[in-house]
């Protein structure tokens, strides 16, 4: 079974337990996610090592900088051949569209579809406590994750990284070829850890989200079997959501 809207984090500190999950997991997941943790580790060879696999990849470094910086790491990334990175919403109108200038005449000269560029909203680890109390943000989190959505579509940015709980909202606000990327996935069978915006597959897929980036509630079971089984009963849930797959 291959299913692009799953995307397994590979939240891993080596290229050996990151290749040993992609192996266990075989032809079952198609897309990973490289997080700052591999790539700080493994450096961009992970990203041509899981190529070789035929694997597509998100690399989520969550870039947050001065918009030359960004614009620049932009193409270096376009040249490793993902198929979505991120930056944070939060840097700005001229970084962003800065980055997506650089990436597509980068993609343009090389060749090949430009990666998509995702914008991240607010963390799911964050509550509205945090939101507010703790980092000082007025209103709510679903109407700031609104406006970051509808600035980065305004920005020419392919999609957002939220949670799914704010997916229906997006959707709504940006409603065509626009990708809600949405981690905080948490299966009936997982603990939440320290995710506090979280949803289910089913529910996650309802609200509208595009993808679904789930770790350790699969990459957190040592063996083989406990992970095929834990990403089949993720595919039971996605294919069995109301309203068809
Ligand atoms: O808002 C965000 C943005 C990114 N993440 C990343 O997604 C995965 C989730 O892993 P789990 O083990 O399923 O919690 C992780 O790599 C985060 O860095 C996020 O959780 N929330």
């Amino acid at each position: 079974m291959n299913n692009d809207k799953l995307i397994v984090a590979l939240d891993v500190s080596s290229e050996k337990e990151a290749i040993a999950i992609v192996e266990q997991l075989g032809d079952q997941v198609n897309y990973y996610k490289v997080g700052m943790e591999l790539f700080y580790s493994a450096g961009p060879e992970i990203i041509k090592k899981l190529r070789k696999y035929d694997k597509q990849v998100f690399l989520d470094l969550k870039c947050h900088d001065i918009p030359n910086t960004v614009a620049k790491t932009g193409k270096v990334l376009t040249e490793l051949g993902v198929s979505m990175f991120n930056l944070h919403i939060s840097g700005g109108r001229e970084m962003m569209e800065r980055t997506v200038e650089h990436v597509q005449n980068k993609a343009e000269h090389l060749g090949i579809t430009p990666p998509k560029i995702l914008g991240v909203t607010i963390l799911t680890s964050i509550d509205n406590e945090t939101f507010q109390k703790e980092i000082g943000f007025s209103g709510s989190i679903e109407q700031k994750v609104k406006e970051y959505a509808l600035l980065a579509k305004s920005s020419g940015l392919d999609g957002v990284v939220a949670s799914a709980k704010e997916a229906a909202i997006i959707s709504e606000a940006c409603p065509e070829n626009f990708s809600i990327v949405t981690p905080g996935i948490r299966p009936k069978f997982s603990t939440k850890g320290d995710q506090k915006r979280t949803l289910s597959p089913k529910e996650a897929l309802q609200k509208g989200s595009t993808h679904l980036v789930i770790g350790r509630p699969i990459t957190g079971y040592h063996d083989r079997e406990s992970k095929i089984h834990a990403v089949s009963k993720i595919y039971e849930e996605m294919f069995n959501y109301e309203g068809g797959f």
